[in-house]
């Protein structure tokens, strides 16, 4: 036996193992680095983070990443150059994180990597039946194994659009093997650079379970900042939202994308709801002078009006809680809306559960990668279309 395949049957047959989880979301913010213990599998997963950081990406990364992100037309050399560059750049955050939390690479079983999404293309959105569901993401596992000499598990998504999904949300497969609860309805909802939510019915009937994109949660805010303050990330404490007045014109005209009347699960990204999108809103709703102040309430208001309405469409249940994740939970303009317009729910964070609502996804690629080790007995029946039944990831050694 090859000495790669002995080692990962020995971390499969542990009671525990640890695990990096590896996000880098839509806000280009940094790449969240979750170090997990993990034991058991499906619905006997149980996880403890036992560390979790954020390693920022410096301005010139950024830079790197946002010249092909999310447009059409980009550089193909410098597609083709990234994609063994942000492997080997996580790898050398990986290698630093764990130096400083003195942690010897040995003991890690698997690193599993998310990479960095660039383009998502679902057939709804590009809509030419020539072709079918298409997500890419960037950060080679090859190169990330090789980096950190930690066997890494990576590109998760392209088996999802294999089996028939669209790549995405995979929130699902994890939110239901870690947070459903036989006593409580939930709904996990994260509010990242665009908002998704899976809801957990306590029947915990996988076939009743689903993930979906709701629309923008911080991506509309961050471009328009971005662009109006150069050099600024996002509207810090909904600053600027929270001095202006919402332009009930230009909400009206945010809200008329087809994507809102689709049917659950579906998926979106800044492909879709980017400044393009606002100018056009702007322009058809006669609100191009409106200012920034204004437009960043109206953007404020408009994903939380989405979030609202997704979360009352997927559970009309009594004694439904809301467990919220993502850096938009650090807005408070935003997560005032959600609590005055949802009295019957509670809402909390996954805190609650144990779980540092900014290391939830980066917990959920954990997850999928202990899936792919030892899991196999807890499947979606695929009853319900976009949640294929599969394990996810592709294996990479590091020599
Ligand atoms: N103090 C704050 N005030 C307002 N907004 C904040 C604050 N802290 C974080 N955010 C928002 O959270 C964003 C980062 O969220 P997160 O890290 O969850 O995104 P992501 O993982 O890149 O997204 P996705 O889940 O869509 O891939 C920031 O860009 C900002 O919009
Ligand atoms: C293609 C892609 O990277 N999608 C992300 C993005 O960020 C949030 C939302 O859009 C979600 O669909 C997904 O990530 C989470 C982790 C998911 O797959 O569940």
């Amino acid at each position: 036996m090859h000495h790669h395949i002995e080692k990962l049957y020995q971390s499969a047959a542990k009671p525990q193992r640890k695990i990096i989880g590896l996000m880098s979301g839509t806000s280009l913010d940094g790449l969240d680095i979750a170090l997990c213990s993990i034991s058991g599998d499906g619905l006997d997963t149980q996880v403890t983070l036992e560390r979790f950081t954020t390693v920022s990406y410096q301005n010139d990364y950024r830079q790197r990443v946002r010249s092909v992100f999310s447009k059409r037309d980009v550089d193909l050399q410098t597609v083709t150059l990234l994609n063994p560059w942000i492997g080997i750049e996580h790898g050398r955050m990986i290698n630093q994180c764990l130096a400083d939390w003195q942690i010897p690479a040995a003991q890690i079983d698997v690193i599993a990597s998310h990479g960095q999404t660039v383009f998502h293309c679902p057939l709804r959105q590009h809509n030419d039946q020539r072709w079918g569901n298409a997500t890419l993401q960037l950060g080679d596992g090859d190169h990330l194994a090789v980096t950190t000499g930690i066997t890494t598990i990576s590109d998760f998504r392209q088996k999802h659009i294999a089996a028939g999904g669209e790549g995405a949300p995979l929130a699902v497969y994890g939110d239901y093997l870690l947070f459903s609860s036989a006593s409580e309805n939930r709904i996990m909802l994260n509010i990242g650079g665009i908002a998704n939510l899976t809801w957990l019915p306590k029947s915990r009937d996988a076939n009743s379970v689903f993930s979906t994109d709701i629309g923008p949660g911080n991506t509309m805010m961050d471009a328009y900042i971005q662009q109006l303050m150069p050099g600024q990330l996002f509207d810090e404490g909904a600053k600027l939202a929270l001095q202006g007045q919402v332009s009930a014109k230009l909400l009206a005209a945010l809200k008329q994308d087809p994507f809102f009347a689709l049917g659950f699960p579906k998926t979106t990204g800044p492909e879709v709801f980017n400044l393009n999108y606002l100018a056009r809103a702007q322009q058809i709703s006669g609100t191009s002078a409106l200012a920034p102040a204004d437009v960043m309430a109206t953007l404020n208001q408009f994903s939380a009006q989405m979030i609202i309405g997704a979360i009352q469409q997927s559970c009309a249940a009594e004694n439904c809680v809301i467990y919220a994740s993502g850096g938009g939970i650090h807005n408070p303009m935003l997560m005032s809306q959600l609590q005055q317009a949802l009295p019957q729910y509670r809402i909390t964070t996954t805190a609650e559960l144990a779980i540092n609502p900014d290391a939830k996804e980066a917990v959920l690629f954990a997850i999928l990668a202990n899936e792919c080790l030892v899991g196999g007995k807890q499947r979606f029946s695929n009853a319900r279309e976009g949640i294929p039944g599969v394990t996810m990831g592709k294996i990479s050694f590091a020599d």
